[in-house]
């Protein structure tokens, strides 16, 4: 576990210092303890010798001091280096996720990450600094207590030695009951951290319901559950706790028994007595506070697994002369397949989109319109064939230099809680006023930020919640036209949009397409996309079943013509008032 708990650390040079100073502390009290032999041989006689009691009483003394003044240091220190150790292990963690392809972040995955960044990271460096301390005195001062009473007395040093391994094997096993009870709380935590972000993201449909505050089955029955595992936990850890307990009792007992038997046939002096006594006390005491410690500490070492299976997440694999420039920003899917584990999603996918024109994908949910959108953009790495972006297979590309290339504009775009203006400098922070104000128009953004009250600086709201779904997708527009992106995939919203918005969207794609230096990819939802669009692939079951103009496609009255018209159908119904 501490070697494990090292290796998270970039820089472990404070936690090593951290350590040393236990090390020394421990050390240093299972010695002075053993001070009291010679001074109560000394001391406890008809005539007390105080020449020979004066040297160990004088070293005892400075001893005393030492240990004081470290004990004073050790809790502000360890305090100081918590708090360093966990932002430490934060930045380590945050850098490491920030190289993980895009599609890692799964809503558990998210879930997982906001835990183990928040919960695991900050108990991982607290534990190590305020926990690992008395573990490290509860281990080394009675090994260093058994080290003294050798040199007192062997036979009691062998009771020592005997109690010493039945405890450790009790505290193991007490131990693994307890990691596996606290792994199960985990898993049941991270269940309702997920369970509470959907709880909260379905709240409208939950009150349009009726059941806003009760209604997630979901998040009850992890609620039940996180309970229902801690109870057991408690149940299970019971027995293995109260038979270590046990153990260092009857140590205890034992140590009492044998001392009193070895004083009373006079094989053993009243000071050794004494002093074997205080040091037995000493022995089994750090030994009892072991057992309180070892939940934390076995949740520690759970948190450090936590921390590690982020860390040993492979990163998107990286080329070392990967290509930083394309020249043109043509897309190729070259005879792709992928699956998302053991689901297929894409089978031996070809099509071609060239600089200047736009690509509509249509195709019945789940054919896997959204799954190639994300492999030009790799958040996933194909299982055969390849995806060449400018020519360039986007595994030899520089990952930043494709990013930079493109701009996605999602159906639900995320907006940060600041105004409109810095929303949209997120795509090019130095831009000037002219740039922003051309991107807007072509956006058509320049008409809402108009209405809005304060303008270019109004707040957007959390997540952009003062704005529509199609104002949005006109902000990520905007920033796609800041950006200068030569890709834009774009995925059309599904539903319904008021007129205003639908119009502004279309115009807003079509002003896209006229740089005769971009390719757009668009997941086409409405007719009027479709007619502008150059070409058009239709998928199903993750096949091309068409690829070719819309007008040539709906001559040929294929997949395409048959959705054009549930398109047009859909469009041309309305509700009587
Ligand atoms: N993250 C994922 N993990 C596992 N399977 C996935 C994942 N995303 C998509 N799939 C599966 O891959 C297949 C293709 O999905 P994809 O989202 O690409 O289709 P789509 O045409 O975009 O659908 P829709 O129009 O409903 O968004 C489907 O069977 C889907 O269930």
């Amino acid at each position: 576990m501490i070697r494990h708990m090292y290796r998270l650390y970039p820089h472990p040079g404070l936690l090593v210092r951290l350590t040393v100073l236990h090390v020394v502390l421990a050390v240093l009290q299972g010695l002075l303890l053993g001070s009291l032999v010679p001074i109560l041989r000394a001391l406890l006689r008809p005539e007390p010798d105080f020449a020979t009691a004066t040297p160990w009483l004088v070293a005892g003394g400075i001893g005393v001091l030492v240990y004081w003044a470290l004990k004073v240091i050790a809790t502000p220190v360890g305090f100081a280096a918590s708090m360093h150790l966990a932002a430490q292990l934060r930045h380590h963690l945050m850098r490491h996720v920030a190289t993980l392809p895009l599609g890692w972040f799964t809503g558990d995955r998210k879930a997982r990450l906001s835990r183990t960044v928040t919960t695991s990271a900050g108990n991982v460096a607290h534990l190590a600094a305020t926990f690992g301390p008395p573990a490290i005195t509860g281990t080394l001062v009675p090994i260093t207590v058994v080290a003294v009473t050798f040199v007192v007395d062997w036979r009691l040093a062998l009771v020592f030695l005997i109690i010493l391994p039945i405890a450790f094997l009790a505290l193991r096993r007490a131990g693994r009951i307890t990691s596996e009870a606290d792994r199960e709380l985990e898993e049941a935590a991270v269940e309702i951290a997920g369970r509470a972000i959907e709880f909260g993201q379905a709240q409208p449909v939950l009150r349009a319901a009726g059941v806003g505050a009760t209604g997630s089955a979901r998040m009850r029955h992890a609620l039940d559950d996180h309970r229902d595992r801690y109870l057991r936990g408690l149940r299970r850890s019971l027995f293995p706790d109260l038979t270590y307990t046990g153990v260092v009792m009857v140590g205890f007992v034992a140590v009492l028994v044998f001392g009193a038997q070895f004083l009373l046939n006079g094989s053993l002096a009243v000071p050794d007595t004494v002093a074997l006594l205080v040091l037995a006390v000493r022995f089994l005491e750090p030994l009892g506070t072991l057992t309180e410690l070892l939940g934390t500490l076995h949740a520690m070492d759970n948190a450090i697994s936590r921390v590690e299976s982020i860390l040993h997440t492979p990163a998107l694999p990286h080329k070392k002369n990967a290509v930083r420039r394309i020249e043109e920003a043509s897309i190729e899917f070259d005879d792709v397949t992928f699956s998302y584990g053991d689901t297929p999603a894409l089978s031996n996918v070809s099509f071609v989109c060239r600089p200047g024109t736009t690509t509509a994908l249509v195709g019945p949910s789940g054919s896997g319109k959204t799954t190639v959108t994300r492999l030009v953009a790799r958040f996933f790495d194909v299982d055969s064939g390849s995806v060449r972006v400018g020519g360039v297979d986007v595994r030899d590309l520089d990952h930043a230099t494709l990013l930079g290339e493109i701009a996605i504009v999602f159906q639900d775009v995320y907006l940060f809680d600041t105004t409109i203006e810095e929303n949209l400098r997120l795509a090019r922070p130095d831009a000037t006023r002219e740039e922003l104000e051309a991107a807007a128009r072509a956006a058509r953004l320049d008409e809402v930020i108009e209405r809005l009250p304060d303008g270019w600086d109004t707040q957007v709201g959390e997540g952009g919640a003062q704005l529509s779904g199609g104002e949005r997708q006109r902000v990520s527009i905007a920033r796609a036209f800041l950006k200068r992106a030569r890709i834009v995939l774009l995925d059309e919203a599904g539903s319904a949009l008021d007129p205003e918005n639908e119009g502004a969207i279309s115009e807003a794609i079509a002003n896209l397409a006229r740089d005769p230096e971009r390719t757009v990819i668009v997941i086409a939802h409405r007719p009027a996309t479709l007619a502008t669009a150059d070409f058009v692939v239709a998928l199903d079951g993750g096949r091309v079943m068409e690829f070719g103009s819309p007008v040539d496609l709906l001559r040929t009255g294929g997949t395409f013509a048959r959705l054009h018209n549930q398109y047009e159908h859909a469009r041309s119904w309305h509700i009587a008032t």
